[in-house]
């Protein structure tokens, strides 16, 4: 039944006629208090018009579709005394009066109202509240004097009365009613402290006193200049909600004591009285105002500055220093008192990838979503943050901190592995999550190491972190073998970032030779480290190692750019005819930027395409086969030529094999190494040389030492051999040599 109401409308529609009344009937209250309280002059021209305050309020609250209550409430209070018409014409400019002052409010920008900003409280009471007053002032006493209810003479004392009333109205009653709606709300409603009610005692004492005969402070002339203090001392110290508050009572202590001095209504007050009395309202409800808005707006800023100093404005989440102090008191509180405190160190895996394939802003775009899924999965006492880049942490305390932090890492990996939506595609994100566990002092028992401080336990979970990331495991606790682990491979990073800086890398070159026609076909060029106390390292000992490190990206260039200079060299001594092969690891043939990578250092180099070989592992190929069709076939197109390499050790799909625009395939060692004592490594050596060859793709066999070898692939068509049965890698010169004797 309620549904139809709604679909039909009625019950917005009987909302807004119930607000219309009321607002009209609060209307009539607030205009009739004024009239009985100040009217001056006439019955219908008031020096407080309470009115202006409530309809201006109602409005910037709720909206102007509220203006027919303004009309009907101004109407009807002005119909007590006048006739129809007249209160017609002074209702109109009472609406209009709201109406501008709303439209005013929010001329240049949006008009704020809370009135916790200087310049909505200067917008109001030096703009749009007098802008608007004069609007209702000129039509009001204009419709008085042709009525003939007031002589012309007094137009303009009646008219600045009216003025002042109206301004009045809308700086003493408008902000009580906007910033107390707005405090009530916020749900934040308080009772008043004791300090609201010692001011508004203290006011009261002291703005009494004349009457009680100790006229020791001035009053009778409208100047009640001790109410200044009690506002400016609310604005400073209150907040705006009392400030409003202590602001209307001082209004009325000034009025009511003036009123009271003279012991009868407003119009037996003397002109210049009641205009100093009007100017006293203003003054004190600008006064106080403009305060507490200085006040709340250097309290904003002093908010906004403490957010950014410790929340992370892209997520929200507390940033590393709120983190770290957050962890310092954790771990110094489990060490007093006792209690477990788990550190739960997670980073995204292939990030970088996703920020340089998609751009930084799908990158901001899945640490948002990423930071929401974590807090979603922890419970509201567990402290998250964003130490940076795609580092989390989360802190879990509780005597069972330790053991429930698996069961967190478990859930936040499985939230994390629901598909994220980025420019319209799905993407399935992973992490890895290192766990760092502190036992208080007094719960320690047999053999938990006591941390000393906070960096430790950070420490420890970044540690296990990355080992949980190299075993691609997702989560990973601490333990005390990692130590050794994580310190070899800190010591490898910085030797290896060592190397490069300081031309430590060495590339080796080892031919491969035309199996039916004996000559070298070109070289494959092997990375050496020639470490200054241990000598040449080979690859197998650091390769890997520099994959899980961003140092790939440049050691990989330079090798690329050092194969292809030293190949230009070659062909411009005369040892020409030939290519220089060069492996591609897994990372560097995802990196977005390959291609420009390549297009750069040919053109640097001044190599020709054809010149140049990339190996890539037959996994590496596999492993997003549709992407690496898209890369083989856009190298391709630049004329480089391309090899599957390590073939046999990866599960390869035909169909995409004779998709790739491949030249060449390079059978394992491991096959050939196999030959003559495994017959299943013949039959595959045999197969992959046929497959190859119905493809059209030829074949190297690599890894060849003995005649035996070579003999059973000249036999069975392979095209190219490599292998210590010819030659080692050799240094360049060496190399160069060994190329100018098999010309
Ligand atoms: N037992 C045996 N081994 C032979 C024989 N002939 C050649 N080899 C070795 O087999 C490896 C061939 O390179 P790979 O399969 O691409 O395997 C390479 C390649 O995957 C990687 N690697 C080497 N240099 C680079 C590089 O610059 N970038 C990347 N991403 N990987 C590289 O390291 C791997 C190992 O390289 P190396 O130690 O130089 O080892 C080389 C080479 O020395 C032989 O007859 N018998």
């Amino acid at each position: 039944m309620q549904a139809f109401w709604i679909q039909a409308g009625f019950i917005p529609r009987a909302r807004q006629l119930a607000a219309l009344l009321g607002l009209a009937v609060a209307y009539i209250a607030a205009a009739r208090f004024g009239l009985w309280l100040a009217a001056f002059m006439h019955p219908s021209v008031s020096a407080i018009w309470p009115a202006s305050g409530l309809a201006l309020a109602a409005l910037v609250l709720f909206g102007r579709r509220l203006w027919p209550g303004v009309l009907l409430g101004a109407f009807i209070a002005n119909w007590v005394d006048l006739d129809w018409h007249t209160a017609l014409t002074i209702g109109a400019g009472n609406t209009l009066e709201a109406v501008t002052a709303l439209w005013l409010l929010n001329r240049f920008d949006k008009f704020h109202s809370r009135l916790e900003r200087m310049r909505d409280v200067i917008k109001l009471a030096l703009f749009a509240a007098p802008v608007a007053s004069l609007v209702s002032a000129v039509v009001g006493v204009a419709a008085l004097v042709m009525s003939g209810l007031l002589p012309a003479e007094r137009f303009a004392q009646a008219g600045w009365s009216w003025w002042l009333g109206d301004i009045i109205g809308c700086l003493l009653f408008a902000p009580p009613l906007m910033v107390c709606y707005h405090y009530w709300q916020s749900g934040k409603y308080a009772a008043p402290a004791v300090e609201v009610w010692v001011v508004l005692a203290l006011m009261l004492v002291l703005t009494g006193l004349p009457i009680t005969g100790l006229d020791i402070l001035p009053g009778r002339d409208g100047g009640h200049y001790q109410l200044f203090v009690f506002v400016i001392w609310a604005a400073l110290r209150l907040g705006l909600p009392a400030t409003t508050l202590v602001i209307l009572c001082a209004a009325a202590l000034a009025t009511a004591s003036t009123l009271m001095g003279s012991g009868t209504l407003v119009h037996h007050v003397a002109y210049p009285v009641l205009v100093n009395l009007q100017t006293m309202l203003v003054m004190i409800a600008l006064s106080g105002l403009l305060v507490a808005a200085a006040i709340a707006e250097r309290k904003h800023t002093e908010w906004q500055l403490d957010q950014l100093a410790r929340f992370d404005t892209l997520t929200g989440l507390a940033n590393r220093a709120a983190f770290q102090e957050y962890l310092d008191r954790a771990t110094a509180h489990a060490q007093r008192h006792g209690g477990n405190v788990a550190l739960l160190y997670l980073d995204l895996d292939h990030f970088k990838n996703i920020n340089d394939t998609l751009g930084h802003q799908a990158g901001d775009e899945l640490l948002q979503i990423v930071a929401a899924r974590i807090k979603a999965s922890v419970r509201n006492e567990d402290y998250v943050a964003r130490l940076g880049g795609d580092e989390f942490t989360v802190l879990v305390i509780g005597n069972q901190a330790a053991r429930a932090a698996a069961a967190v890492a478990q859930k936040i990996l499985q939230t994390l592995n629901e598909p994220v939506s980025l420019l319209g595609r799905d993407y399935i994100m992973s992490a890895s999550i290192g766990i760092s566990a502190l036992r208080g002092s007094i719960t320690t028992t047999g053999g938990t190491v006591i941390l000393d401080d906070a960096q430790e336990l950070m420490r420890q979970a970044d540690t296990a972190m990355y080992r949980a990331k190299q075993q691609h495991c997702g989560f990973l606790y601490f333990n005390s073998s990692m130590n050794i682990a994580g310190k070899r491979q800190l010591f490898l990073e910085s030797g290896l970032r060592r190397a490069l800086e300081h031309n430590e890398f060495e590339l080796y070159y080892q031919p491969k030779i035309h199996v039916t026609k004996g000559h070298i076909t070109g070289a494959e060029a092997l990375l050496r480290w020639r470490h200054p106390r241990s000598g040449i390292i080979g690859p197998d000992r650091f390769i890997a190692d520099i994959e899980t490190t961003s140092l790939i990206e440049p050691v990989g260039e330079w090798v690329l750019r050092e194969a292809c200079q030293q190949m230009v060299a070659w062909c411009h001594a005369g040892l020409a005819g030939q290519r220089v092969a060069v492996n591609l690891s897994a990372r560097q043939f995802s990196q977005p930027d390959l291609l420009l990578v390549v297009d750069q250092i040919l053109q640097e180099t001044g190599l020709k395409a054809g010149n140049l070989e990339l190996e890539i592992s037959e996994t590496t190929a596999m492993s997003d086969a549709g992407q690496t069709l898209k890369i083989l076939t856009a190298l391709k197109q630049r004329g480089v030529h391309l090899c599957i390499d390590s073939f046999g050790t990866g599960y390869s799909s035909l169909g995409y094999l004779k998709r790739f625009p491949i030249d060449a395939i390079k059978i394992d060692h491991s096959f050939i190494q196999e030959l003559g004592r495994d017959n299943d490594a013949a039959a595959i050596v045999t197969a992959i040389i046929q497959l190859a060859h119905s493809m059209s793709i030829a074949v190297i066999a690599e890894g060849v030492e003995t005649t035996a070898q070579r003999d059973f692939l000249v036999q069975h068509g392979c095209d190219e051999i490599q292998g210590f049965l010819y030659s080692m890698p050799l240094p360049a010169e060496d190399y160069a040599e060994l190329f100018g004797q098999h010309a």
